[in-house]
């Protein structure tokens, strides 16, 4: 799911390294058919779903002058349909935003082995997605480079803490391209200084919030869930290098880390094989040309967005789903120049503060939740930012 994305493109990559093994049977795409249309003719996958419906004959058209069997669909539900039916046994839900929600959990509740990127559906829907895996009787491997890291270092991947003597998660961040500065001087940052991360190539939401810390924030409840750890087990360490990719602290004073360069296809390769190893084609850690590996606190004052998801994972309930999707609207404005950087933290306070949060029942809620939120977001921005 997102095979057209920075993540789906690198799976492709570990995907076609071993054609043997894997098999990438189920492609999708939003709009960018003509990425998808290539990808079917390289691929030639069973199914092929653009989101975007106005766009199904398009892809349809070339899949036909391809000669190719690949079948043709489109819209959400057909997402939905893909991530649950049988042309596939694992989904790597890398579609980007509570877009990837529901084929996430469709995923989960018909027992595939799901590969989570997509870290803003478990921080919206973490207890539903657990629910759904239990339900399903599927497995659920963190791909997001830190959980995949924190995955790798505790035994059996994700035992209970206490009983696996562990005493707390440290979990890395670059600080992003604007580490070390303050707020006077992101006043005027562009979107293209803010995606301009120092060293991971990702889609531009994501490196808006590693720009902002939202994305170590969106980490941290990721973290919650996925491995039970508590908002005080959870701490954040700025790691300039991204080579460590996270720790986890023993109570008999062992700390255990994985490294690597930062490259995605190691993570990806890691879940794709699990339990074993395969070849990722990533280059080999070169720690004498690395000399030093540094470290410093997070500077919570200047990125305020930090703070702000601590807020939400204490809160509980639907306050992550809030969180997410003023987020999402604060990014998404931010992005088309209509909102400023040091705005989006602003904004997702506003809304968090014009929103409660709720017990979180089910997916209809949610939902709808997420609805309000982006409706209050809108408000908010329209009155008070622009
Ligand atoms: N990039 C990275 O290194 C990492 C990413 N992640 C997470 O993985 C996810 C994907 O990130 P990334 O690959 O960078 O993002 P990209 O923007 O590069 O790719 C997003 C993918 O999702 C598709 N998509 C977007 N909107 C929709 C929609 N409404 N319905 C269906 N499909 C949609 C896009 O299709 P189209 O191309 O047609 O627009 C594209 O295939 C995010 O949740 C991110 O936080 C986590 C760790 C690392
Ligand atoms: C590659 C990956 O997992 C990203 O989430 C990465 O962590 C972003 O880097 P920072 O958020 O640490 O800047
Ligand atoms: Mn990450």
């Amino acid at each position: 799911m997102g095979a057209t994305g920075s993540i789906g493109s690198a799976a492709l990559d570990v995907i076609a390294r071993h054609p043997q093994r894997f098999r990438a049977s189920v492609l999708t795409a939003n709009t960018q058919v003509n990425e998808l249309a290539e990808l079917c003719r390289r691929f030639e996958p069973e199914l092929a779903v653009i989101a975007d419906a106005k766009l199904e004959s398009a892809l349809r058209t070339q899949i036909e002058a391809a000669g190719l069997r690949t079948r043709a669909s489109s819209g959400a539900a057909a997402l939905v349909e893909a991530a649950a039916g049988d042309d596939c046994d694992t989904v790597l839900a890398a579609i980007v935003g509570a877009a990837g929600l529901e084929s996430t959990l469709a995923a989960a509740r018909t027992g595939k082995r799901v590969l989570l990127a997509n870290k803003e559906a478990i921080v919206m829907a973490g207890p539903l997605l657990l629910d759904a895996l239990r339900i399903g009787g599927g497995d659920l491997l963190p791909v997001d480079s830190e959980h995949n890291a924190i995955f790798q270092c505790l035994p059996g991947g994700r035992p209970d803490l206490a009983r696996a003597g562990v005493r707390r998660i440290l979990l890395t961040a670059s600080g992003g391209p604007f580490r070390g500065k303050k707020r006077p001087e992101l006043a005027t940052i562009t979107p293209d200084q803010a995606c301009a991360h120092p060293n991971w190539r990702m889609g531009r939401k994501i490196s808006v919030d590693s720009a902002t810390l939202m994305n170590k924030g969106l980490e941290v409840i990721e973290a919650h869930w996925l491995f039970g750890a508590s908002a005080a087990q959870i701490e954040v360490v700025v790691h300039p290098q991204s080579i460590i990719h996270s720790l986890v602290e023993y109570n008999d004073g062992s700390v255990l880390a994985q490294l690597g360069n930062p490259d995605m296809r190691t993570a990806l390769a890691y879940a794709l094989a699990w339990p074993g190893r395969v070849d990722a084609g990533v280059a080999p850690l070169d720690l004498l040309a690395l000399a030093r590996l540094d470290f410093e606190a997070a500077d919570l004052d200047t990125f305020r967005c930090l703070g702000l998801a601590y807020r939400a994972l204490q809160a509980g309930g639907t306050t992550p789903a809030i969180l997410n999707a003023a987020n999402e609207v604060a990014v998404a404005a931010f992005l088309q120049g209509s909102l400023p950087f040091l705005a989006i933290a602003e904004l997702i306070e506003a809304t968090l503060d014009a929103q409660p949060g709720e017990t979180l029942v089910n997916l209809g809620q949610l939902v709808y939740v997420d609805l309000t939120a982006r409706q209050h977001a809108q408000r908010i921005m329209r009155t008070s930012f622009c």
